[in-house]
């Protein structure tokens, strides 16, 4: 299958931008609270490390690893809990930080999920929302950058594994394109 990427959607500089943004965003707004930044991984692994270091108040960090994509295109439907969090979040304040938002699926589990562990709060960070292609509603709390409906790649993000290491976030264009 013959693939080539199209033009980079977000540069590096912009992301380094908003990142700064929402670093101080979230430090003002967790001021004096016990905040837990818990990152969804695999996909969140640079926007996370990015993040962390622009927030300014002393945090935990954990991370939980989730899956509904596989190979394909599509969300598989099913979010499947591979790691689980390594530390109780109960009255800590929990900021779940995604790569992308896109069917909604992963975050209206994770939500539903963590909700059942009692924290004091529970919001949503995520890098990147993919409004056109929502199936459930979804609470987003910080975002980064709203997206048009393409599958993108790069800073985290993959397709079958590869791409994640891309500095930049770019659209894949896929010969016998699925999306
Ligand atoms: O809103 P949704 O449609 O649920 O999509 C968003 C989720 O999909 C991706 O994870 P994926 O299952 O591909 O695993 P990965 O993080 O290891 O790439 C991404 O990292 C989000 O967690
Ligand atoms: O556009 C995307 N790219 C990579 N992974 C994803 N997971 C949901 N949407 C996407």
């Amino acid at each position: 299958m013959e693939r080539v990427f199209g033009r980079p959607l977000v540069t590096q500089e912009q992301m380094r931008t908003r990142i700064r943004e929402l670093g101080k965003q979230i430090s003002a707004d967790y001021a004096g609270k016990d905040l837990v930044l818990v990152g969804v991984l695999k996909g969140a692994y640079a926007f996370y490390a990015d993040l962390a270091r622009a927030i300014r108040i002393p945090i935990h960090i954990d991370f939980i690893v989730v899956s509904s994509y596989g190979a394909k295109t599509k969300t598989s439907g099913k979010v499947k809990l591979v790691t689980d969090l390594t530390e109780s979040i109960k009255g800590k304040d929990v900021l779940l930080v995604e790569d992308i938002v896109d069917s909604g699926l992963t975050v209206q589990y994770l939500l539903k999920t963590f909700a059942k562990k009692k924290p004091r709060s529970l919001k949503v960070c995520t890098l990147l929302s993919k409004p056109d292609r929502r199936q459930v509603t979804v609470q987003v709390d910080y975002e980064g950058f709203k997206i048009p409906n393409h599958y993108v790649v790069g800073y985290g993000l993959d397709y079958q594994q590869q791409y994640r290491n891309l500095p930049y976030l770019a659209v894949l264009d896929l010969a016998d394109e699925e999306t």
